[in-house]
């Protein structure tokens, strides 16, 4: 501002502008620049948190509280068993805890479910004998069609606590060989691997693996003939060389095959190759971005990145299902509550591979593993396409979404 003179300078009060509340000239640009620099940064929790409350309160409405006060509130974990150790040896420690199978326990209950739907049938029969065997029998396969195909790797075990308790596993421990017997992780996230259903000689491909729990648990399957794991960061690629270094003999690890390549790429690299893929991309990890600073998605400096996470993973998705034969399954997931990154993503990717590629996908029903799991998770009810784990204070897993896809051809 220029120097007030003449008249103008007499209606200043005593002490010029500082009367005024204004610094002197020579310090107000200095003050200015300051202010600027000292103003007060909001942090990338706060930031995510801001985000959350606008964007999910109208995306969940009512129940948004509730997934708040979990999300700010301690995660459980599952302690997905090691096939590679004495695992017979870790389930019983395990069972010592008072932690339970939940995947054992979801096909107990399935069977059960299954035992009454026939008994059922059976009882309908009775009062209604005018119906023939085949059409009792495509009765049964329509109250149970779901569950009867639900058919789950019987050979992934993974232990929570039951709902309610907050208990929580010590470390894992190495056997006489130093390979560990548990790997901990959020036990939704085994749930992709099974929507996934791995079966023996399968190609499969982990486009984005690292670090390694997902990839983990498909050798624990024992089912794939081929496993490509991949991440585009070398150094998150080497925690995954040490997970398996960890939990998976020699000779096994040494048929992974770990790239660092930009998964976008694959489906030109190497397409309709894979019996089943699995893309669990980068997302705005909801559960960290409210409860840690470091490397949080929301600070300043990776905005751009954070805007562009949607054309990202729809690219991942698309590879994906290029990567994968026809007839194969690509299972889609992110640990985010956004519909912009779950169900509009796999919306995009299903239209760009009709319109661009000419192939047809399938979106697969998997809402029958919210009967399976209700007992361990708490599922929403509304996706449009997939499943959705809410977190939820008596079960505080996820959130995870996830989606099952067949290519057609
Ligand atoms: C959610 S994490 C994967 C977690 C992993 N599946 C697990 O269960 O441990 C997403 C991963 O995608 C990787 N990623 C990001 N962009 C990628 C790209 N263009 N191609 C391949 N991987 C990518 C990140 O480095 C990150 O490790």
């Amino acid at each position: 501002m220029a120097a007030l003179r003449g008249p103008a300078r007499r209606l200043l009060p005593p002490g010029g502008l500082a009367g005024l509340g204004l610094p002197p000239r020579r310090y107000r640009y200095r003050y200015k620049e300051k202010w600027a620099g000292t103003a007060p940064k909001i942090s990338a929790t706060r930031l995510a948190l801001q985000n959350f409350d606008m964007n999910y309160s109208v995306q969940f409405g009512s129940v948004w509280p509730s997934i708040r006060v979990s999300l700010l509130s301690e995660q459980k974990y599952g302690a997905l068993v090691n096939n590679f150790s004495d695992a017979n040896r870790v389930s019983q420690e395990l069972e010592l805890l008072n932690a339970v199978d939940f995947v054992y326990e979801s096909q107990k209950a399935a069977w059960h479910m299954q035992w009454d739907s026939r008994v059922e049938g059976v009882r309908g029969e009775e009062t209604a004998p005018q119906e023939t065997h085949s059409e009792q029998l495509s009765v049964e396969q329509t109250q149970a069609p779901s569950l009867l195909s639900a058919s789950i790797s019987p050979n992934i075990k993974c232990y929570t606590f039951s709902k309610g308790d907050v208990s929580r596993f010590p470390p894992a421990r190495p056997d006489a060989l130093g390979t560990l017997g548990y790997y901990l992780l959020d036990a939704a996230s085994l749930l992709p691997v099974l929507a996934l259903n791995v079966q023996p000689g399968d190609l499969v491909l982990d486009l984005c693996a690292a670090p390694g729990g997902k990839t983990l648990a498909l050798l624990q399957t024992g089912c794939c003939r081929h496993l490509a794991a991949n991440d585009i960061s070398a150094s998150r690629s080497n925690r995954l060389r040490r997970v398996l270094c960890s939990y998976v003999p020699k000779d096994i690890s040494a048929d992974v095959h770990i790239t660092s390549w930009d998964g976008r790429n694959w489906g030109e690299l190497e397409g309709d190759t894979y019996n089943r893929v699995l893309v669990d991309v980068p997302c705005t990890t909801d559960r960290h971005s409210v409860m840690e600073e470091n490397n949080n998605i929301f600070s300043r400096k990776r905005l751009k990145e954070r805007q562009m996470l949607p054309m990202l993973q729809m690219q991942l998705l698309l590879a994906g299902l290029l990567a994968a034969r026809p007839g194969g399954e690509v299972v889609y997931s992110t640990c985010s509550l956004s519909q912009l990154q779950n169900e509009y993503v796999v919306e995009r990717a299903v239209e760009v591979a009709e319109t661009q590629y000419n192939i047809s996908v399938h979106v697969e029903d998997l809402s029958y593993f919210r009967r399976l799991f209700q007992d361990t998770f708490s599922f929403f009810a509304d996706c449009r396409l997939g499943e959705l784990v809410l977190p939820h204070l008596t079960a505080n897993f996820g959130p995870m979404y996830f989606c099952k896809l067949r290519r057609e051809q």
